[in-house]
């Protein structure tokens, strides 16, 4: 027999959380199904422990730059703090106890195991906490996504890492092969870096970060081969190995990189095949599941976060749970809107980016203005003085005189972002934003070096 409840959330990773926590503080009768941790992949092998790492890269760093601007210093890296905060302070070693207790606080059930579609607003959970349910108002869809590995030859023999093994080291490797220059590998890359591992950073395409602007990519590259990171761009990978203690990946041009440890970061994939969709008309081969601006995949069926394919991001799965949630309680408020989607890769120098990039801009048939600044070159920037490598780049959709995108990369160039992120969301015509003030000597301030460059070129 089903049992009747009004919303099953299969996933319960931020997008899953929020839509679920908030439908049960709402009142209404929420299950939440999960295979593995409540929060997943951000809290437990993301964001938060990795950016508790990128912090003490940071320091290291920072202490590094000490000589010729404060004195000496003499740095001793130990990843043995870093460790204990991950397995402490971020995850509980590993443990959702405290994430569980939160939910069923706000009324939520938790049914631990594997959820699928079995009908149309039918679920069938697989696992301790299982059972048939029957959503009276619908299922939300927020599986997540997981490491995409790429079939290389040798590859699924070898004991590779992926995001969680890297997460999870109690010490850092002597040497790291990273497959793959995207956000992970080169956040992942700077930091194991900075404590003293050699690595080696091999990319597919012709740059690091190849979906971020050419300049901050090019950047970026300088930084870390400065550090002493090696990277090998528009390298292939035609076979993998694991020669006793070493892993060796070989290249396209016959060469041989060899390391302690290999990291497998080529992107991630949402998994369809076993959630049902078939029962509900949906294509279980499809890549993502596809909504429209309301999150509706289906009749009574919706989607959230990396699944839906829009950025796999935790703020786009928390924006797309909100607006599951306003959906499923029939609270007004506007549907989807990716024009201003932001994205912070937290390396040192941090590459912010919003919107479109000058080539996606221009892929759309925009006619384009871009304007550049460097940030040394900013009086911020000229103060900052070690680790002050940045740059601002700005495009104009011409026809309408507004930003369509943005990239910040530099000391704090997330938080840079922010201005021009409203900028583009609100469509604030670069006439207006030539004409405000910019606190001095703020980094943000070289956004009107940028603009006034925009304006010189066109
Ligand atoms: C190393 C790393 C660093 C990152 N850093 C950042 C960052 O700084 N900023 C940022 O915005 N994003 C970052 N991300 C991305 C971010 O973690 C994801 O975008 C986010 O976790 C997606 O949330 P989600 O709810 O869509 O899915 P997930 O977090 O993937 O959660 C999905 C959940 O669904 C569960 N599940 C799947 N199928 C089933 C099933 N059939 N039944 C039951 N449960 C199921 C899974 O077990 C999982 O717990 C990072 C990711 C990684 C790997
Ligand atoms: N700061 C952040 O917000 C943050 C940090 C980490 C991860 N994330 C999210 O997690 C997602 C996954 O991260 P990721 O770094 O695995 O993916 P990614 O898509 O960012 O980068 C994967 C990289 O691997 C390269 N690649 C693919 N196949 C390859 C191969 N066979 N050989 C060599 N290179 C290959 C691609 O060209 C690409 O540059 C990101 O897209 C991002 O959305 C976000």
């Amino acid at each position: 027999m089903a049992e009747e409840v009004d919303v099953v959330v299969i996933g319960m990773g931020p997008g899953g959380e929020h839509v679920a926590g908030r439908l049960a503080e709402a009142g209404l009768r929420v299950v939440g199904v999960e295979a593995e941790l409540v929060g997943s992949e951000c809290p437990y092998w993301g964001c938060v422990p990795s950016k508790m790492m990128i912090r003490a890269g940071g320091l290291l760093a920072e202490a590094r730059r000490i000589p010729g601007m404060a004195g000496a210093a003499r740095v001793e890296p130990d990843w043995s703090p870093v460790a204990s905060r991950i397995r402490d302070e971020a995850t509980d070693d590993w443990n959702d106890q405290v994430a569980a207790d939160r939910f069923r606080d706000k009324g939520g059930r938790l049914a631990r195991g594997r959820g699928r579609l079995t009908g149309p607003r039918t679920v069938t959970v697989d696992g301790p906490g299982g059972g048939v349910f029957e959503a009276a108002r619908g299922v939300v869809l927020a599986t997540g996504t997981k490491p995409q590995i790429p079939p290389v030859p040798g590859l699924d023999a070898v004991p590779y890492w992926t995001n969680r093994d890297a997460i999870a080291a109690t010490e850092p490797p002597g040497s790291l092969l990273v497959l793959g220059g995207g956000s992970i590998g080169v956040e992942l890359a700077q930091v194991y870096g900075r404590f003293g591992t050699r690595v080696t950073v091999v990319e597919a395409m012709g740059s690091l970060l190849p979906a971020d602007e050419p300049e901050a990519a090019a950047l970026l590259t300088e930084v870390l081969a400065a550090e002493g990171i090696t990277i090998r761009t528009d390298a292939r990978a035609t076979a993998a190995r694991h020669d006793g203690d070493a892993f060796v990946l070989v290249l396209e041009s016959g060469e041989e990189l060899t390391a302690d440890r290999l990291l497998v970061a080529t992107g991630r994939r949402a998994d369809l095949r076993d959630l049902g969709l078939e029962t509900v008309g949906l294509d279980p081969a499809a890549r993502w599941v596809r909504t429209d601006s309301r999150m509706r995949a289906a009749d009574g069926l919706w989607a959230a976060g990396d699944v839906t394919g829009h950025g796999a991001f935790t703020h786009v799965a928390m924006y797309e749970a909100e607006i599951v949630a306003r959906e499923i309680l029939g609270e007004p408020g506007p549907g989807a809107d990716y024009r201003a989607l932001p994205r912070v890769t937290f390396t040192d120098p941090e590459i912010g980016a919003v919107g479109l990039t000058e080539g996606q801009a221009r892929d759309r048939g925009l006619r384009v203005r871009t304007g550049l600044a460097q940030v040394p070159s900013s009086a911020r920037g000229w103060i900052h003085k070690a680790g002050n490598q940045g740059v601002i780049k700005l495009v104009e959709d011409v026809d309408r005189g507004i930003l369509v995108g943005a990239t910040t990369a530099g000391p704090a160039g997330g938080e840079m972002l922010y201005g021009l992120a409203v900028a583009v969301q609100a469509e604030v015509p670069v006439e207006t934003l030539r004409h405000m003030i910019y606190a001095y000597p703020t980094f943000h301030r070289g956004v009107e070096d940028a603009l006034r460059d925009l304006v010189k070129g066109g």
